[in-house]
This record gives structure tokens, C-alpha cells and sequence, in this order.
């Protein structure tokens, strides 16, 4: 698996990583999703210098231009619910993507600690040959994703695979490593320590669907 670390050299992408994080922020929700979202934005345009490129001929006023566009079929493919704004972010930039939506959530059978991931509702574009971006803002163990790479899997075959993530553990990172085809692209804003007893990020930002949406039943 390829490895991108966007937040190792300093830029504007750490000063919106610093807002999620912080707790004095964490009251304004608005503020959050946008955050995520320009987070998303700047991904994009990270992700897209690997993509592939066609040259083109542009007409303007008074010329033309050579340049270039992107050759590559796009499939956004998020993981509700924290994934809304991350994907809103790569949708800003690559306007023309096509788009997918599964829910997947830790269900606690015994009250403990032990989960397992439920993936139930998708709708999916078809992704054969595309190049399939999964986006989910935390991978944390790294079995919700890898949960819902498994079940794309049963409906094509795609041509690439970038997993985008805001925040990383190292053993989500291990987990997907294990279980992901080597060839995936891996892409990921900031790399934190470890996870702790209940599997959430440290130090992290907390949990990123309630963040966004308010606190579930
Ligand atoms: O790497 P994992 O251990 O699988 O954990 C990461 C998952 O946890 C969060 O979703 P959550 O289950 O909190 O659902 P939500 O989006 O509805 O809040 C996050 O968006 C990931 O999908
Ligand atoms: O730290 C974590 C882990 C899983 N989900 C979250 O929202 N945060
Ligand atoms: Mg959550």
C-alpha cells in the first residue's frame, strides 16, 4: 500500500487539523463540517497529482491553450454518517465524480468493548474500471472500512483504489495493510499514536459523527 502523510510539511491543512482537534471548538458543529470539508478539499487536490491527465486544447478569447484534465472516471464513495462533509470536500474539486453513500456503524453486542461492524444501507454508482476513492474521516481499527471495501467488492472491479481518512491510528493502518489489495493508494491528512481502550483515536478529536451531527440515542 502506498502511504501519503499530507500534514508532515507545514501549511494551511494544519491549522484546519488544529480546529477539529480542539475541544475550545468542538461547541460550533458548523465550524466542524467546514473544517472537515476544506480538509476534504485540500485532499483532493493532493490525490489528484497522482490521477491520470488527457491534453486538451482550450479556446479562449483570443487563443488557444494546450493544458490538461483529468482522464480518470471518479467514484466518491463515503461512509456514513461522519464521511458527509469529507466527501462534500472531494466533491467541491472533482465536481464531476460519481458518488456512493454505505452506512456502516460499531454495533456492541454484549455492552463491551468487543464490536462488530454492520454494513447495511448503499447506494452505490457503478464502479467498474473507475477509480474508486473511499472516504471516511477516522480509521480507527480499520474494520469499517475494510468492511465496506468488502462489500464494494462484490459489485465490480475497479480500475484504482484511494482510501482518504483525516485522522489514522497505526493499527487501522496495519489492519488495512493486512486486509487491502497492496496496490491500494492510502491517504491520510495526520497520523496520531495509538487507539485507546474503547478504540477511539489518541489524542484524535473524539467521535467525528457527533461532531458533525449531534450526539445518536
Ligand atoms: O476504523 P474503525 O474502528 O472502524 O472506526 C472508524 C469509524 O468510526 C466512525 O464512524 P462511527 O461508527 O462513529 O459512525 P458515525 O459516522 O455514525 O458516527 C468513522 O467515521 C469510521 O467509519
Ligand atoms: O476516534 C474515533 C474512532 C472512531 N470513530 C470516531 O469518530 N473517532
Ligand atoms: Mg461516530
Amino acid at each position: 500500500m502506498q502511504i501519503h502523510i499530507l500534514s508532515e510539511n507545514n501549511s494551511v491543512l494544519n491549522h484546519f487539523l488544529g480546529q477539529i482537534r480542539n475541544v475550545n471548538v468542538h461547541n460550533d458543529s458548523m465550524r466542524f463540517r467546514r473544517n472537515i470539508e476544506r480538509i476534504g478539499e485540500i485532499m483532493a487536490y493532493e490525490l489528484s497529482k497522482e490521477l491520470h491527465y488527457s491534453d486538451v486544447e482550450i479556446q479562449t478569447p483570443l487563443g488557444i491553450k494546450k493544458t490538461t484534465e483529468i482522464k480518470d472516471q471518479l467514484v466518491l464513495c463515503s461512509i456514513l454518517r461522519a464521511g458527509i462533509p469529507l466527501h462534500m470536500g472531494f466533491l467541491n474539486y472533482f465536481d464531476s465524480a460519481e458518488n456512493g453513500f454505505v452506512s456502516a456503524y460499531r454495533y456492541h453486542p454484549n455492552n463491551d468493548a468487543y464490536f462488530e461492524i454492520k454494513v447495511e444501507y448503499q447506494a452505490i454508482a457503478d464502479i467498474n474500471n473507475k477509480n474508486l476513492l473511499l472516504i471516511d474521516p477516522m480509521l480507527a481499527t480499520g474494520q469499517s472500512i475494510v468492511a465496506v471495501f468488502n462489500r464494494l467488492m462484490e459489485r465490480g472491479t475497479p480500475k484504482e483504489i484511494h482510501i482518504a481518512v483525516t485522522i489514522a491510528a497505526p493499527e487501522g493502518i496495519a489492519y488495512l495493510e493486512k486486509h487491502l489489495p497492496h496496490n491500494c493508494h492510502l491517504w491520510i491528512a495526520a497520523l496520531d499514536e495509538k487507539l485507546d481502550d474503547k478504540s477511539y483515536i489518541v489524542p484524535g478529536l473524539g467521535d467525528a459523527g457527533d461532531l458533525a451531527f449531534g450526539e445518536k440515542l
